[in-house]
């Protein structure tokens, strides 16, 4: 049986659509030196006939390595039909953590992850260099001065996206894997000639090459030579697939490819701040993107303390919607809603209910929304207010959060797209692009949500005149 398996980030499918100028994506080695050419010629080379060795198969008769924009990338050598099968790679040429040395492994803690311990492997492998099993694929895997994922950003360069909750996830994995080095590092200094001398820099990178190629089921990671030069365009039907009867992992095409075009494959359903954290890019136009919105009670409300108490007691908020709650608020996660959605998918339901009751201005107010609450399926202010022009006032304040937070992001793109940035394609440039895709996506999700919540309050403000408030097909 044929299993999906993702990237090692999160998990996901939509509908195909072609991505326009793709002669930019076609096989590029004009644009690189000779000498690059074929230094590039020869590693590919020696890459496939490391494969035909160690796996007795031909690992594709239609894919060929080459370079485009997003790098090392595959290309069809021959004409592709969608639902053919165009590459199989099988099991026992996956790099996975269970290769970490067993006198190695011993000394490892429990509470280092997957990710990291298949950074350990790959740190071993690599320090063999010309020696190691896996050196025609290693010396094929990008170098740190190549990869833009935040953990690697200047902090001039993280100013760029200090709006957007990526900049304090790019702090915390910062300093989570400066834990899990400081845990490691005693168990390689143990090994000198395994590792040599490890330094954090060295870490990173090898976390980030597994963090951004390797593909993971619920509990296995491994990175999948060859496979993991299709770069990802978001709206591809073609995905990873693991047999385990047959041991390979394979792809099927998910349309037709004229020779010389570039195949690309989905990794997941990823917004941009997942794509700059894990993988060190983004999409202009990315159809998953998505924003954090934080919110809080005042500690003015004269009501802040009952209010807490209610919310951290009802509000539920379901893991799958990925929204947190601490002690000093919650923060959502908001998606863009469609115009043609009447009932507002994309604004989590738990904020509205938040905002509600940040309009809540008396004790019986709030006790009988929570009595309400707990006579129906627990979930707290779920249901619009009795009163309407509290359900309009408590829009009002998510809107008015809205329009601040597009303001800010707007402000920013203007900076970076007026600032003067050397040549494109440098380091700087291609961040900055970066920052701005990602804020232009948010705001995106923002202004979305925004008219949605605009034409919620004029259709109930227009039924509230008309005297037909109950209507419930108004409200969501
Ligand atoms: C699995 S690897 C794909 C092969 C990679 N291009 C290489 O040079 O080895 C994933 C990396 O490819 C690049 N990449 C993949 N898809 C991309 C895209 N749509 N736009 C820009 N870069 C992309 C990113 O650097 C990402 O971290």
């Amino acid at each position: 049986m044929r299993t999906l398996i993702r990237m090692a980030s999160i998990f996901s499918r939509i509908q195909p659509h072609r991505i326009p100028q793709f002669s930019r994506r076609f096989l590029n080695v004009a644009a690189a030196s000779l000498k690059d050419t074929s230094q590039l010629f020869n590693q590919c080379n020696e890459l496939m006939i490391w494969l035909r060795r160690k796996t007795g198969l031909e690992i594709s008769s239609v894919l060929a390595i080459g370079t485009s924009s997003y790098g090392r990338s595959l290309f069809a050598s021959k004409p592709i039909e969608d639902g053919d099968c165009i590459l199989k790679i099988p099991y026992t040429v996956h790099l996975t953590p269970d290769k970490i040395l067993p006198e190695v492994e011993s000394l490892i803690v429990d509470d280092v992850g997957t990710i990291s311990r298949l950074a350990v492997v790959l740190l071993a492998e690599q320090k063999l260099g010309k020696n190691s099993d896996w050196f025609p694929y290693l010396n094929n895997l990008p170098h740190a001065v190549n990869m833009h994922n935040t953990i690697f950003w200047a902090p001039e360069e993280l100013n760029m996206i200090q709006q957007s909750s990526i900049y304090h996830e790019t702090v915390n994995l910062k300093s989570s894997l400066a834990r899990e080095f400081s845990a490691l590092k005693p168990v390689l200094q143990h090994f000198p000639s395994i590792f040599g001398d490890i330094r954090l820099d060295d870490f990173m990178h090898a976390y980030t090459l597994v963090i951004s190629r390797a593909w993971g089921t619920s509990n296995c990671i491994s990175l999948v030579p060859f496979a993991d030069f299709l770069n990802h365009d978001g709206a591809s039907e073609a995905v990873l697939l693991n047999d385990d009867g047959k041991e390979i992992s394979e792809v099927i095409a998910d349309r037709n490819y004229s020779v010389g075009e570039e195949v690309l494959i989905r990794y997941g359903k990823f917004s941009n701040s997942t794509l700059m954290l894990d993988y060190g890019f983004t999409l202009p136009h990315n159809i998953n993107d998505q924003v954090q919105i934080f919110m809080d009670v005042p500690l003015y409300d004269p009501l802040y303390k009952m209010k807490m108490e209610l919310l951290h007691k009802h509000l539920k908020l379901p893991i799958a919607e990925e929204n947190c709650f601490s002690s000093s608020g919650c923060s959502f996660i908001m998606k863009e809603v469609k115009s043609s959605d009447r009932k507002g998918k994309g604004i989590p339901p738990a904020l509205r209910a938040f905002a509600r009751i940040l309009t809540v201005s008396t004790c019986e107010e709030l006790t009988s929304l929570a009595t309400e609450a707990s006579q129906s399926d627990g979930r707290l202010a779920r249901r619009p207010l009795k009163n309407t022009s509290n359900e309009i006032q408590a829009h009002c304040i998510l809107l008015s959060k809205f329009e601040d937070m597009i303001k800010c992001r707007d402000a920013v793109i203007k900076v970076l797209e007026s600032s003067n940035v050397p040549y494109c394609g440098t380091q700087l440039s291609v961040r900055r692009q970066m920052a701005i895709d990602l804020l232009k996506g948010e705001i995106r999700v923002l202004q979305s949500a925004s008219s949605w919540i605009a034409n919620y309050c004029k259709r109930i403000s227009a039924c509230f005149q008309n005297h037909s408030i109950n209507e419930p097909s108004l409200f969501s």
